[in-house]
C-alpha cells in the first residue's frame, strides 16, 4: 500500500452559507426586524468571545453573486460544538428569513509533506499551534472553495509515493510563499465529512489576489494535473455596525 501523509488536525469548521428571502424580511415589522437583527448581532458577539478567549474563532462575509447572500464561517475544537452553534443559527429570528444554499464541513489540517523530523510533539509547537488552531484575521474579502486530487487513470494523486509527492508538494508551497502578506490560506480536510477533500478558505484586503494566487497555481503540477474544484465563492467583510446594516431594507 502506498504511505498517506500523516496530517495534524486542527479546530473543526463549519463554512454556512445562507441567501435572505428579503421579500418576507421586507414584509416584517420594522420593530420584529431590528428585534430579530439585534439577536442575530448577540450570537455573532457570543462567536465573538471565543475569538477573544482564544477557544474559538469566527468569519462574516458577505458573498457577492447569487451563490449566496452571507457567509458565516465558524472553528471549534469539536464537531459537536458546531453542530449545537448551527443549531442555534437556525433557531433564530432570522433564520426564518435566510434559506441554506451551501455548506461545508472540515478540520483544519497540516500535513507532514514538508515538516521537518523532530522528535518534540508538533501539538506543542507554537508555529503549529498558531496554524492549527487560527485565529482568523479580519481581512477585507474572503476566497472559499471545495477541492479535489484527482484519481483517474494515469493522473492519480494517491498512487505517487511520498517522495513525489513531497516534491510536488514544495514547488505548491514555494507559489504560495510569494503570497506571504498579501494572503492567508487556511487548509481544511474533508474526506470522510463532506463531498470533497479539502476546504480552501483565503483572505486578504486586495481581492485581486486570489486570482492571480489561483491562477498562477493552475501551472503548477499540483494544481495543474490533480486538482478538482468545486464552487467558487467570494465575499467582503461585514463587522461592526455594518453587521446591521446589511439587514436593513429601509
Ligand atoms: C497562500 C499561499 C499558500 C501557501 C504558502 C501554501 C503552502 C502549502 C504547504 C506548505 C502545504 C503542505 C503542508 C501543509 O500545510 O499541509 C500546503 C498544503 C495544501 N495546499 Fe497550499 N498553500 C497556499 C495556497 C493554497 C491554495 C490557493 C490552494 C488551492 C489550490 C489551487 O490550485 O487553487 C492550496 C491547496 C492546498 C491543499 C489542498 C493542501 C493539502 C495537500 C495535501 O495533499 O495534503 N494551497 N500548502
Amino acid at each position: 500500500m502506498n504511505e498517506a501523509a500523516i496530517t495534524l488536525d486542527g479546530w473543526y469548521v463549519l463554512h454556512d452559507f445562507r441567501t435572505m428571502d428579503w421579500a418576507s424580511w421586507k414584509a416584517v415589522p420594522a420593530e420584529e426586524r431590528k428585534a430579530a437583527t439585534d439577536e442575530f448581532i448577540a450570537y455573532l458577539d457570543k462567536l465573538q468571545k471565543a475569538d477573544d478567549e482564544k477557544t474559538g474563532s469566527h468569519a462574516f462575509y458577505t458573498v457577492v453573486g447569487q451563490k449566496a447572500d452571507f457567509m458565516l464561517m465558524i472553528l471549534r475544537p469539536t464537531m459537536d460544538e458546531l453542530q449545537q452553534l448551527e443549531a442555534e443559527f437556525n433557531k433564530l429570528a432570522i433564520a426564518d428569513y435566510t434559506i441554506p444554499t451551501y455548506s461545508y464541513v472540515s478540520v483544519v489540517e497540516l500535513s507532514n509533506y514538508l515538516a521537518k523530523e523532530s522528535d518534540e510533539d508538533p501539538y506543542q509547537n507554537p508555529y503549529v499551534r498558531g496554524r492549527l488552531y487560527p485565529e482568523l484575521p479580519r481581512s477585507q474579502y474572503v476566497c472559499f472553495y471545495p477541492m479535489d486530487k484527482k484519481r483517474e487513470g494515469e493522473d492519480n494523486w494517491y498512487m505517487l509515493d511520498m517522495e513525489q509527492r513531497r516534491d510536488l508538494m514544495k514547488s505548491h508551497g514555494m507559489i504560495g510563499r510569494g503570497y506571504a502578506g498579501k494572503v492567508k490560506q487556511i487548509i481544511s480536510g474533508s474526506v470522510g465529512f463532506d463531498d470533497y477533500e479539502w476546504g480552501v478558505t483565503l483572505f486578504s484586503d486586495d481581492v485581486l489576489q486570489f486570482k492571480k494566487l489561483v491562477y498562477e497555481m493552475r501551472f503548477d503540477e499540483v494544481s495543474a494535473r490533480y486538482g478538482v474544484f468545486g464552487s467558487f465563492f467570494v465575499g467582503t467583510i461585514l463587522q461592526g455596525d455594518e453587521r446591521v446594516s446589511f439587514f436593513n431594507v429601509q
